[in-house]
């Protein structure tokens, strides 16, 4: 299995519902996103898909995000934006961009902090 990785990040705000302490405050994060796109195979110029297109589709999902208030953006306006709620919409959302025969997002890690992360993946890495 070949796993590439890309990395780009995003400013938003969020307040976590339900939480008990600070966080339900309105804060905001310096978001980092890597996401990993795997594949057994190689196309015919030796790469699995180019990092380009990933970044690209990535940033189609970013910029949906990016400076906005989490809270009042759609599936966030209902699920709280919580770092585990975001690697699975960025798995779910750049997966269906990109995802094609044996190339698929294998897994996403999202940064809240330098100090913690959250990853979301389903199956084997
Ligand atoms: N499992 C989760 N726990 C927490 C989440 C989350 O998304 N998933 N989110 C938060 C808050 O968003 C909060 O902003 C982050 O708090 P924290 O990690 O404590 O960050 P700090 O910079 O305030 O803490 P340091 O002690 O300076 O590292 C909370 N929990
Ligand atoms: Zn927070």
């Amino acid at each position: 299995m070949f796993v590439l990785k890309i990395v780009t990040d995003f400013a938003s705000a969020h307040s976590l519902r339900n939480y008990p302490g600070d966080c339900s405050r309105l804060h905001g994060h310096n978001w980092q996103v890597e996401v990993m796109v795997g594949s057994k195979e190689l196309n015919n110029n030796g790469i699995v898909i180019d990092f380009r297109d990933i970044k690209k589709q990535t940033k189609t999902v970013v910029k949906r995000l990016d400076h906005q208030y989490l809270n009042k953006i759609v599936p966030f306006d209902k699920l709280n934006p919580t770092s585990e709620n975001l690697a699975k919409y960025f798995f779910d959302e750049v997966g269906r961009l990109i995802n094609i025969n044996d190339v698929k997002v294998k897994a996403v890690t999202i940064w809240e902090t330098s100090r913690v992360s959250v990853t979301y993946s389903q199956g084997d890495l």
